[in-house]
């Protein structure tokens, strides 16, 4: 008999398998935890996009989220699609309700193809309700963008500015990513009130880029959940997603995942 570190998953289900829950599991049993898992809304998707949205009740969200915290528990949480403001409150009172330290935020607003995974106006209640409760958030530019709900971030001048005026909506730390950057460098910069610190890879020449983000804040969530240092667990994550674009799947026609199980072929 042996214990494992347990991480919790609070997204939507992607058919595709790249992104999302699905993603997320791959991505916690890759890092070597007990993935746990709450779907907030089934999507109907594949390598060319969402053609459906299925929210899940409060009532099956909630009853996920206790069967899940009140007998397995949580070293950490991530959450993703989130879909509505009804269940951003929902969310955000049992994290607090079951103390749950270790919250990964990846505040997921809208799919590569350009569907909703969350409605506008959940924004305010994301930004007021969830973001305060983050030990980190995990925005790309044009997420950050809705966020501050002003201006474009379109430099790493933009981005420093940018990852401070985040940080003061609440979290406990930033990492604004640079996917979105028109960069030869993908750049991450993290922020916690003191230290900024950028994360660089050089940018990698794929579309094949479906599940980055969901992957990139599991992997954090999943190091965290062992107990590693935040920067520690963000510094996994960056050479974990580096890996996984590097070996991106042409599955289907569209825009293929990310594979979760390159950092395996990495010597
Ligand atoms: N073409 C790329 N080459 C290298 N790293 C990338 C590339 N695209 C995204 N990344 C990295 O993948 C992670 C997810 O970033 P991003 O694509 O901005 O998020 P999202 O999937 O939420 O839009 C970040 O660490 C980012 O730097
Ligand atoms: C269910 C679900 N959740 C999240 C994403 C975003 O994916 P990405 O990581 O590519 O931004 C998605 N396409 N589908």
């Amino acid at each position: 008999m042996s214990t494992m570190a347990k991480a919790l998953t609070i997204a939507g289900s992607d058919s595709g398998g790249g992104a999302g829950i699905q993603a997320d599991l791959k991505t916690f049993q890759e890092r070597g935890v007990f993935g746990t898992s709450v779907i907030t809304a089934v999507t109907a998707q594949n390598t060319l996009g969402v053609h459906g949205v299925y929210p899940q009740s409060l009532e099956s969200i909630e009853a996920q989220l206790h069967a899940v915290l009140s007998d397995i528990g949580a070293d950490a949480l991530k959450t993703g699609m989130l879909f509505s403001a009804e269940i951003i409150e929902l969310v955000s009172k049992l994290c607090k309700e079951y103390n749950v330290t270790n919250i990964v935020v990846d505040p997921v607003m809208i799919a590569k193809g350009g569907s909703e995974l969350l409605q506008q106006e959940a924004v305010e209640a994301l930004t007021t309700q969830l973001l305060p409760l983050a030990t980190v958030i995990t925005p790309n530019l044009p997420e950050a963008e809705k966020i501050l709900g002003a201006g474009s971030i379109k430099t790493l001048g933009d981005m420093k500015e940018a990852v401070r005026e985040l940080k003061s909506v609440g979290p406990q730390s930033v990492v604004l990513k640079g996917g979105h950057l028109e960069d030869e460098i993908a750049t991450d910069l993290f922020f916690d009130g003191e230290r900024m610190i950028p994360f660089e890879t050089p940018r990698i020449n794929t579309k094949h880029t479906h599940g980055t983000g969901c992957t990139f804040a599991a992997c954090i969530a999943a190091e965290l959940a062992k107990g590693n240092s935040l920067v520690e667990s963000v510094t996994v994550a960056k050479q974990f997603i580096t890996a996984a674009i590097e070996h991106s799947l042409m599955l289907g026609t569209g825009i293929g995942p990310t594979n979760h199980a390159a950092h395996r072929l990495k010597k």
